[in-house]
């Protein structure tokens, strides 16, 4: 039976045409463990996997059906029956699976008694016993895979992968190795695609530089997988396997751990070294070389996504997932120097000892390693061989590591890693080379507690504050979209879970107890009639032409909510006394109730009085944080004396792109269409937004006796009327325009609308600028915050930046709603 797999594999090629064009295949590598290959059920379940997911051309790489390695260990050691089962076992798989039982079991038998001479060797040719497991393996899966109709091939990998020296653990013959899989994918040659199989892979097993037949140790054929990946540049490994990727932390011990979705391959590094049974070090290793990506996947759930390894992060600075290892012993070496404590660090990797967490102290000139126990006496060999005498300090300590993309830049994850810390009697904080792990040693009999206490404090997310968003035009859709695009980064940034309870637009609502960020469907039909709302979504949205959402959140009054208002409407800016009252944390980018002295004080004195918060940021700059500056400055002792700019996205950009030669209204419609406008431009042109924006920034800066002086930046009677009368009058707004464009053109300035505040007046105007002010060189659509105070007074305090749009004004609030959600 062995023979059959090396028939196929050694043939030998006369290659013409460049051998490095199967690298241009993009083969995708696919690795089953033992326990995808245990039973007839898991067999047929790959078969079905192979024939849905890879293509001609794509290697399979297997590992021993089953327990079969161990029990060739067995036989090995000199167990009666350890060979007997394996008959028992294959006889038993292959009754229930469509292919020559006959001929197999035949061939199982025969080799069986090889594996009983080879046994009787002294030594014992322990690699070429076990390479069998493999063998057999590959072949029954290529005969079954032929009974799907899916052509395919067993191969020998021992013919492929060859070491070029004795101990170099992972230098593989590049040469050979390409030579050998030129003559796999001859028919690419021949120009003939169609004769390419699916290669069937033992893994596990290798050659050395002498030829002899070697096993690559413990996840061996996980590791045969990502170095084929490396050899035949392979566009991507997947490893099946019987867990559904990495977790947040051991499901077996953490029942509420969670499959993390993304890990980069510096974290799949960082979880290896920490010798997770999942992701071997070795196996990262081809892949850090080669920089593929890779997927770990249960060949039990074949529709879940499993955990993907991705080159680059996909996120940074949260943590991933916490791993633990347990009964480890911590051996000591006193009086060492650095050299001698690197060389025997150097040793224990090589002798492949598992050394979870090493380190040397300068000041005390003390190496400390943690092995595993069963690695006690080896390392101390280590250790003795170089002349030193080591001190087994403490055994039964578990390493509990906390792993996530530069998590040690992030001083927050480190606080909160060492508060939790103060509740257990922790043997040793550790700190690993590199920057995404942080580590701590305790005893076996608190590790449990602790691991379950870390999880929780970094993975279960409190619950937070229902959101309700009211408005759903240009600001609402595209909040929605960021939060939903994000969630999981805010959320972890958080540690708290968002809960979009429900979203309103004047005509519809959409409510659900379970966050509507999970159920977009419904959120896309809010723009619809009422009438073209079928039934089955008629429960979650519902009129709003009359604020009915109002009454459904009747339930939440006195409970804590968060109203984000992203209308322009009176109604609702009206409705803030009652929404405050409710004691309903408030979000506003509407201005109307900002603006309005009188109704912001009384918001603003019922939220006090029930301790609930307003954030407003984009009300005045959008995405620009003029009123936390403001803010900021004065609660540092700050005096503002002036606040002078362009506050006005829409005109800004206006004024920026008019020069004569577009016409006025159509460059108007562009800037509404782009959302720099209000909904109805003529707020915007009689001046109305910026004194909104000016009235908010009077009251943040205490200017509220100021005298007031305002122009509109287009003649009243332009502006009178319906909005359709307006528009029905462009040609006078772009001859009014036009004029005023050739009269600042001969005086050589430029037209910018232009706001300052003091404590005596506030004014807005139309002005004619030098070329050379400062407000003159901005950016499309950008506003202009210059603040003179008491310390920032011969060099204002300058902040520029879009002043409108729908980008920057829904990050605007979003940095408000995270704000409000860390404060409350
Ligand atoms: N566009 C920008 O750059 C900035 C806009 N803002 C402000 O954001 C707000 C929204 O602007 P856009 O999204 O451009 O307006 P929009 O007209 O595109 O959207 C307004 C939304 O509010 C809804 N609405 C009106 N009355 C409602 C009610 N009673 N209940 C629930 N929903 C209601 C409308 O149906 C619409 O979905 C405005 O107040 C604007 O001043 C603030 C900063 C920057
Ligand atoms: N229409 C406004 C948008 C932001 O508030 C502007 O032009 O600044």
């Amino acid at each position: 039976m062995a023979e059959q797999v090396q028939i196929h594999s050694t043939k030998s090629s006369k290659c013409v045409v460049s051998p490095t064009d199967y690298k241009k295949l993009g083969i995708n590598v696919h690795k089953f463990g033992g326990s995808s290959l245990a039973s007839s059920e898991q067999l047929q379940k790959v078969c079905e996997i192979v024939t849905k997911q890879t293509r001609l051309g794509d290697i399979i790489v297997v590992s021993a059906n089953g327990n079969v390695t161990d029990t060739l260990l067995d036989a090995i050691h000199g167990r009666v029956n350890a060979l007997s089962d394996i008959k028992s076992f294959y006889e038993r798989l292959v009754s229930g699976l469509d292919i020559e039982s006959e001929n197999f079991i035949a061939l199982i038998n025969n080799d069986i008694e090889s594996v009983r001479e080879l046994c009787r060797h002294c030594p014992a040719h322990n690699d070429e016993i076990l390479s069998f497991g493999e063998k057999w393996s590959a072949n029954l899966l290529t005969e079954l895979l032929g009974s799907y109709q899916c052509a395919a091939q067993a191969v020998d990998a021992s013919n492929y992968l060859k070491l070029t020296s004795l101990h170099e653990y992972n230098q593989f013959d590049e040469q050979f190795a390409d030579d050998k899989f030129s003559s796999l994918y001859q028919a690419l040659w021949d120009g003939d695609k169609e004769r390419l199989k699916r290669y069937v892979f033992t893994g596990f097993i290798a050659r050395d530089n002498n030829d002899q037949l070697i096993t690559l140790g413990r996840n061996g054929s996980d590791y045969s997988a990502t170095i084929i990946a490396q050899l035949v540049k392979a566009k991507s490994v997947t490893i099946w396997t019987d867990v559904d990727g990495i977790f947040t932390a051991d499901p077996n011990i953490v029942h509420n751990a969670k499959r993390v979705e993304h890990l980069s391959l510096c974290e799949a590094q960082a979880i290896s070294e920490l010798g997770a049974n999942v992701l071997h070090q070795k196996t990262v290793t081809p892949l850090l070389t080669y920089k593929t990506e890779a997927c770990i996947k249960s060949s039990f759930i074949e529709e879940s996504s499993g955990t993907q390894i991705t080159q680059h992060p996909v996120s940074s600075g949260h943590v991933k997932t916490i791993t633990i290892k347990q009964s480890l012993t911590r051996i000591v070496v006193n009086n060492i120097n650095e050299l001698s404590a690197r060389t025997i660090q150097q040793r224990v990797l090589l002798n492949q000892v598992a050394s979870y967490a090493s380190n040397f102290d300068r000041t005390l000139d003390r190496l400390t390693l943690y092995v595993a126990e069963c690695d006690r006496f080896n390392t101390i060999s280590i250790i003795q061989a170089a002349q030193y005498y080591p001190v087994v300090e403490k055994n039964n300590l578990s390493l509990i590591s906390l792993v996530g993309q530069s998590i040690r830049q992030n001083q927050k994850i480190i606080s909160k890693f060492v508060n939790r810390l103060e509740r257990f009697a922790v043997e040793e904080i550790h700190y690993p080379a590199n920057a995404h792990t942080l580590c701590v040693l305790i005893e076996d009999t608190q590790a449990i507690n602790l691991l379950h206490d870390l999880h929780d404090t970094f993975f279960v997310l409190e619950p937070s504050i229902p959101i309700v968003v009211l408005g759903y035009g240009n600001i609402g859709k595209q909040f929605i979209r960021i939060l939903q695009d994000n969630k999981a980064e805010i959320e972890s940034s958080l540690n708290k879970s968002l809960s979009l309870l429900g979203v309103a637009n004047s005509r519809n609502y959409a409510l659900s107890r379970s966050c509507l960020l999970d159920n977009a469907d419904v959120i896309d039909l809010l723009d619809q009639d009422g009438s073209s709302l079928n039934s089955v979504h008629e429960g979650a949205v519902n009129s709003n032409q009359r604020n009915e959402i109002l009454n459904v959140l009747k339930d939440y009054v006195h409970k804590e909510l968060v109203i984000v208002d992203l209308t322009a409407s009176n109604d609702i800016a009206n409705l803030y006394p009652i929404f405050a009252g409710n004691g309903w944390h408030l979000i506003s980018a509407n201005k109307i109730a900002a603006s309005n002295h009188e109704l912001a004080g009384q918001v603003e004195k019922l939220l006090q009085d029930n301790k609930r918060y307003w954030f407003k940021n984009t009300t005045a700059g959008a995405g620009i944080p003029i009123q936390s500056s403001i803010k900021k400055l004065k609660e540092s002792g700050d005096k503002i004396i002036s606040i002078s700019g362009i506050f006005s996205g829409s005109l800004s950009w206006l004024f920026g792109q008019f020069n004569g030669q577009q016409k006025f209204s159509e460059l108007l419609l562009e800037a509404k269409a782009n959302a720099f406008t209000e909904p109805d431009p003529r707020e915007d042109l009689s001046g109305n937004d910026v004194i909104r924006k000016i009235r908010i920034l009077a009251r943040d800066a205490g200017f509220i006796d100021a005298v007031e002086n305002f122009e509109p930046a287009l003649d009243e009677a332009l502006l009178e009327g319906s909005l359709q009368s307006f528009w029905d009058n462009s040609s006078k707004i772009d001859e009014h325009y036009e004029t005023l464009y050739q009269q600042v053109q001969k005086q050589g300035g430029l037209l910018r609308y232009i706001a300052t505040l003091t404590k005596d007046e506030l004014t807005l105007k139309l002005e004619i600028i030098e070329p050379s002010h400062p407000f003159a060189n901005l950016n499309p659509c950008d506003n202009v915050f210059a603040i003179r105070s008491q310390w920032y007074n011969d060099n204002p305090l300058i902040l520029q930046g879009p002043g409108a749009g729908r980008e920057v004004t829904a990050a605007g609030v979003l940095n408000d709603l995270c704000d409000l959600l860390r404060s409350a």
